[in-house]
């Protein structure tokens, strides 16, 4: 097998925390687990090819990830960038398996997408790559089996444009796409769902950290990413009384001492929704914008760090530099946001410091998005649309309830017992998820 870095970041990860914790020692049958889990049931490859719009012929690699359906049918995103290949997609589809499970639904795991750059592209261009793509993709996905949703690059457009695919291929509806628009099986807080996740996970790590005395109000909070996830993050913590100090996107970041209003934030949304960059978008905030740059380094004093934009955007020395910046709460809105020399970093904290770091490993902290996505299917099996209070409310509730089985797991397998103030968020996560997992993949035989 070739060397697969950013699946082998993820596996470790796991390997560790399970290692770190006393798993093993009381339940020594868990150690054939992560051997058979950690190879994807199925991966499935294939050609996508279209016309773009100077009348050439494109072609490119898709994927399909199914890693493991012990729980529930596959579910995981798609994310179109140039960037992926098959090692992005393992370590995402990994990550996945234990996050779904962490949501207490019924859940597996998976991701694909496509090795593509989007930008510059036409609208009418980019209907025909999705309609390409999901003339492979439509043969192994369906609401029983497998159902995907948007990721980097995948937003509620390009799901829309897959799902009609799907629908005029095979005359049926159960496409199992979620993010779908609302007037056609959509759920209402689908989009908002990551990155108001993000946000009421680290308020209940506030409230914890405080005693209830202290919340998102008066907080100052970086955030990186100006995607799906950053927008909703910014505007929720806006809400709750926060100053959003940065955004960023590939190009730059942009700082403001003062915070960005929820209007620019608005102005941020209608921007990429047009495909225009973050600079283009800010140009006449009048905030400084650092070009090629990340916001860890230039965004000042922080409380709360949420990290929105894609994987390995924290680096050990970034993360020491937001330490010293005084930042306290860290949820990671993107999926390995942080280097395994960040979390280090963030996590030593625990055992040395009077306050330390609340870090929220990303299985947590962004599980939000895949549970609403789960209630999509739910309310698309009834028939039926909830209202945006009540999924709303059990957003809210299923991130505290995520947060409180982290903790109690942590509590509960960690070696370091009463020693340190705050339990590992990572250890926490990462075993709860992995044991609902599998316990099931014994009680299925797939591990004996
Ligand atoms: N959309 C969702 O529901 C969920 C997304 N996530 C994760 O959140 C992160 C962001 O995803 P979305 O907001 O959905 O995607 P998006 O496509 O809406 O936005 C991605 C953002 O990241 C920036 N970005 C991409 N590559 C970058 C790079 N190399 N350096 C700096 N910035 C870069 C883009 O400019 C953009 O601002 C990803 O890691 C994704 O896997 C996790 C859970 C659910
Ligand atoms: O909504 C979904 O099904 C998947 C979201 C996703 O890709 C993720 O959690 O990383």
């Amino acid at each position: 097998m070739s060397y697969e870095p950013e699946f082998q970041q993820a596996l470790d990860e796991v390997t560790k925390a399970l290692e770190q914790s006393t798993l093993y020692e009381k339940h020594p049958k868990y150690k054939k687990v992560l051997p058979v889990l950690s190879i994807p049931q199925k991966v499935n490859q294939f050609r996508v090819t279209w016309e773009n719009d100077k009348g050439e012929q494109e072609v490119t690699v898709g994927y399909r990830v199914q890693y493991n359906n012990c729980i529930g049918p596959f579910k995981g995103g798609l994310r179109f960038h140039p960037t992926v290949n098959l090692s992005i997609l393992k370590f995402l589809g990994f990550e996945q398996i234990f996050k779904n499970a962490l949501t207490g639904t019924p859940i597996g795991g998976a991701k694909g997408g496509l090795c593509v750059n989007t930008k510059g592209r036409s609208e009418n261009e980019i209907r025909r790559i999705c309609n390409a793509f999901m003339r492979e993709l439509y043969k192994v996905i369906g609401t029983e089996k497998e159902s995907p949703a948007g990721d980097i690059g995948v937003s509620g457009v390009e799901v829309g444009y897959m799902h009609g695919e799907y629908r005029r291929l095979t005359d049926r509806y159960d496409s199992g796409l979620t993010g779908k628009g609302l007037d056609f099986g959509g759920s209402l807080i689908r989009p908002e769902a990551t990155g108001y996740g993000v946000v009421y996970v680290t308020d209940a790590m506030i409230k914890h950290a405080t005693n209830g005395r202290e919340s998102f109000k008066g907080k100052r909070v970086a955030i990186s990413g100006s995607g799906n996830v950053a927008q909703y993050a910014a505007l929720k913590a806006i809400e709750l009384g926060a100053t959003v100090v940065s955004l960023s996107d590939s190009k730059g970041c942009v700082i403001s001492e003062k915070g960005f209003s929820e209007e620019q934030i608005k102005n941020v949304i209608a921007g990429k929704a047009a495909r225009k960059t973050l600079e283009f978008i800010t140009s006449d905030f009048g905030f400084k914008y650092i070009s090629g740059a990340r916001p860890w380094t230039h965004c000042g004093p922080v409380d709360i760090v949420l990290p929105c934009a894609t994987q390995n955007e924290v680096s050990g020395e970034e993360a020491e530099h937001l330490i010293k910046a005084g930042a306290k709460y860290v949820a990671e809105g993107s999926n390995m946001g942080s280097t395994p020399e960040a979390i280090a970093a963030f996590e030593k904290t625990r055992a040395s410091s009077e306050s330390p770091v609340w870090f929220c490993p990303p299985k947590l902290a962004n599980m939000g998005g895949v549970m609403v996505s789960q209630f999509e299917l739910a309310q698309n099996a009834q028939r039926i649309s909830w209202t945006a209070e009540e999924v709303d409310s059990k957003l809210k509730s299923h991130m505290i309830a995520g947060l409180e089985l982290s903790m109690k797991t942590a509590r509960e397998y960690s070696k370091e017992g009463d020693k340190v103030k705050l339990p590992s968020l990572v250890v926490g996560a990462n075993i709860a998820g992995f044991l609902k997992v599998a316990n099931a993949m014994f009680d299925q035989g797939d591990v004996w």
